[in-house]
């Protein structure tokens, strides 16, 4: 709603108020409408203050109601009106101005915002575009180019970087509101004609055409099959072709396109899944909002690698204390000059001091005895994960919570290493630990709801999106990889070639296809594994190359180890590189005539594999294991496991996640095809449907924010 009074004599204030961001909702659009009219019906009154209740202006549109048919007087005629309104109005900005909420503040006469305010244009982030004339008010305000950045990156600008740019009058660190009234009382009655934006042209520009088709040009290439910026840049460059009336024709009609886009659905249901995935809860009954975490002031990390370097930085960075230990004295000095780089390079680019003094160098484990949550980062090994854990079950001062930062290891095998299983937890950040937004929190049997809620809310402090998983071989992310990467694998010895794989996944939407990621990472990363779990070496086992536990296997990526092809690294792997260390892969023809020898020794007989079978190969492999691990009770919800899939693994926003994904393309669909592809390859067991799939399309393919009911139900059967 939005509630109107009458202060300082003259002055209408109108007040928005729908908690928590006083969102534009059906109600408070109304709200606005009749306070409107009640400020410019009221002769007392000469001008008026918009301003938002408890601190925060306006969110932008309620993103709840775009699911289900809008109702309520639309936001376009709204501004229209207070902008034609014949008082001054002026917007008072706390908090934030988002979306519809800028948009609003933009058809006002003036603007005034806190210091501390954020403003900003996010709808593109959302599959949207700016379309409360936002795409034609901002570049006559600021000009095309700086409109251009805001809107088709949707990032917020700092009060201050807002009032540099032009699009506040006034910037105030006292009550906003007051200064506000004050500006209002004394433009009351002035001319308001220049005050109007729709009647800006926009800043004169030369060479406009040039600038729109270099930003269409790198829009297209940051989009990767996005459409919201491309259509974003369209209607900005409507609005400085054409009459701010016909611009705003053209901002409604992308709008139109936009809005019943897949894309939008896809980017809405990501935005409100990772606010889910904070809402945690598990099997046992522990629940976010039932578990008090304890403060963490001080965090060690063992092992100074490149995942143990990242972790302290991100943790330094967020004002924790961090205590590193690395036994060898040459790592712990080299380690040392690496993370005082990454911390001095952060702060420059942020414009702050470095905090290299949050960090301590130690090569003693000793060194932990007083921290109150200790991060392991040693190497991927059980063996010597084991042993730190009972070093640290012994040096660390009682409650200590101890994290171990693994990838697929057992959390629980190490909590039994320690006197408090109940305090250990799985951490598992992905590379660069410092930059990339992912942490899975992994609980084990024992890890009691107060360590999974420290070991959550640590994650938030650092900055990260985290979802806390249960214990099982990869955990979330990991575990259905593999399904995924062995049918590209698959589909190499059938016929396919690592360009067409890795094409029909980039075209889909992935930065990179798998096999330029696995060159990326490694190959000896997974070779390691495989050996450990004596998959690797039929002739040790003398079983048939290609059948291990009576199930299909390939050894394709074990026999380029073999050959030492371990990827960019040894520059040669899938593809070539010019050099070890290269970057830049392209198609090797020893690795074809290789392929081609390995199928004939395999009599295999190559056939044409065009992209949708790649596609529906490797992600229904994938998205089948989701619905597995949600059997499982791995993963609380489907939320959980999209989110994981969007920021750790590179699943195209705009494709919501495996799981949203599978929903899109249809149930039924997916469970034809799966059926279809297990009927071919029986020898295959992720490719069998499993039981939720089957039990989701059998109660009608319920909307994925349904799902949760019907795993219940299985749940409570088993
Ligand atoms: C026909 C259309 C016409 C015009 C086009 C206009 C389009 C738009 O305006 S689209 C919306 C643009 N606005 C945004 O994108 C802002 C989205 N919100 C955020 O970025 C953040 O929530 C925040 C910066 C506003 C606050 O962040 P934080 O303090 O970290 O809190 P949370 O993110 O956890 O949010 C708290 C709570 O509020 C809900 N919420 C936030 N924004 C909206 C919104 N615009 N509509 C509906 N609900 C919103 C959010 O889901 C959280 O809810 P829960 O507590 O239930 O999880």
């Amino acid at each position: 709603m939005a509630q109107y009074s009458r202060i300082s004599g003259s002055v209408g204030l109108i007040t928005l108020k729908s908690p928590p961001v006083n969102a534009l909702s059906a109600v408070v659009r109304q709200g606005i409408v009749d306070t409107v009219e009640k400020a410019l019906s009221d002769p007392k009154v000469k001008s008026v203050v918009i301003c938002g209740q408890n601190g925060i202006f306006c969110g932008g549109a309620d993103i709840k109601e775009f699911a289900g048919n809008m109702s309520g007087p639309p936001l376009v005629p709204i501004i229209h009106a207070i902008e034609a309104a014949n008082k001054p109005m002026v917007a008072a900005i706390e908090g934030i101005a988002l979306g519809g909420g800028l948009e609003l503040a933009l058809g006002c006469h003036y603007r005034v915002a806190h210091a501390k305010a954020r403003l900003g244009l996010p709808e593109v982030t959302l599959g949207l575009l700016p379309a409360a004339g936002g795409s034609q008010r901002l570049p006559r305000l600021i000009g095309v180019p700086a409109a251009l950045d805001l809107i088709t990156t949707g990032r917020h600008v700092t009060a201050a970087e807002a009032l540099q740019l032009g699009i506040v009058d006034q910037v105030t660190d006292h009550k906003t509101v007051d200064v506000a009234v004050k500006l209002a009382l004394s433009v009351a009655g002035k001319p308001l004609d220049a005050r109007r934006i729709s009647t800006y042209l926009c800043p004169p520009l030369s060479a406009l055409d040039p600038l729109f088709e270099e930003v269409m040009q790198k829009v297209r290439q940051r989009a990767r099959g996005a459409i919201a910026p491309i259509a974003c840049v369209q209607a900005v460059r409507a609005a400085a072709a054409l009459p701010y009336a016909q611009g705003m024709e053209r901002e409604k009609e992308l709008m139109a396109t936009l809005f019943t886009s897949g894309q939008a659905r896809a980017l809405q249901y990501s935005f409100f899944a990772q606010r889910a995935v904070s809402k945690w809860s598990t099997p046992s009954g522990a629940r976010w909002d039932t578990s008090t975490p304890r403060p963490v002031h001080k965090v060690a990390v063992i092992g100074l690698g490149t995942m143990g370097r990242g972790i302290a930085v991100a943790l330094a960075q967020a004002g924790l204390s961090v205590v590193t230990v690395e036994p060898q004295e040459k790592q712990l000095m080299e380690a040392k000059q690496a993370v005082s780089g990454m911390l001095e390079r952060g702060a420059k680019k942020r414009g702050v001091a470095p905090p290299l003094n949050n960090i301590t160098y130690n090569s003693n484990i000793q060194a932990v005895a007083d921290v109150d949550l200790v991060i392991e980062a040693v190497f991927e090994d059980m063996a010597l994960k084991k042993k730190v854990f009972q070093q640290l079950s012994v040096v660390c001062k009682p409650g200590t919570f101890l994290c171990t930062n693994t990838s697929a290891l057992d959390v629980d095998q190490l909590a039994s290493q320690t006197r408090t299983p109940e305090l250990v937890v799985g951490m598992h950040f992905f590379a660069p630990a410092n930059v990339m937004k992912l942490l899975e929190v992994v609980y084990g049997p024992r890890s009691s709801p107060q360590a999974l809620a420290t070991a959550m809310q640590l994650g938030k402090k650092i900055g990260k999106v985290s979802v806390a998983v249960g214990n099982c071989r990869g955990f979330v992310g990991n575990r259905m990889l593999k399904p995924y990467i062995e049918q590209a694998f698959f589909l190499l010895e059938e016929g396919a070639t690592p360009e067409l794989v890795d094409r029909a996944l980039e075209e889909f939407g992935f930065s990179m296809g798998i096999f330029k990621v696995s060159d990326l990472s490694g190959l000896d990363v997974g070779w390691r594994v495989r050996k450990g779990d004596g998959l690797a070496e039929p002739r040790a086992t003398g079983q048939s190359a290609r059948i291990r536990e009576g199930r299909r296997y390939s050894p394709l990526g074990d026999l380029l180890c073999e050959q030492g092809r371990f990827g960019q690294k040894t520059g040669r792997g899938w593809y070539q590189y010019s050099k070890p260390g290269g970057r830049e892969p392209s198609s090797d023809p020893w690795f074809h005539s290789f392929l081609k020898e390995y199928r004939a020794k395999h009599g295999l007989v190559p056939r044409a594999i065009d992209h949708q079978e790649v596609l529906e190969r490797c992600l229904y492999a994938l998205i089948n294991e989701g619905f597995r691990i949600l059997e499982d009770g791995i993963a609380a919800g489907p939320e959980d496991i999209d989110v994981i899939y969007l920021f750790g693994y590179g699943w195209p926003s705009y494709r919501g996640g495996p799981m949203f994904y599978a929903g899109m393309v249809g149930l039924p669909k997916v469970l034809d095809r799966l059926e279809h592809y297990y009927q071919a390859h029986p020898d295959v067991p992720y490719l069998q449907p499993c039981t939720l799939l089957r039990r989701l399309v059998a109660s009608g393919s319920p909307p994925v924010h349904k799902w949760r009911e019907v795993i219940k139900k299985l749940h409570s059967q088993l």
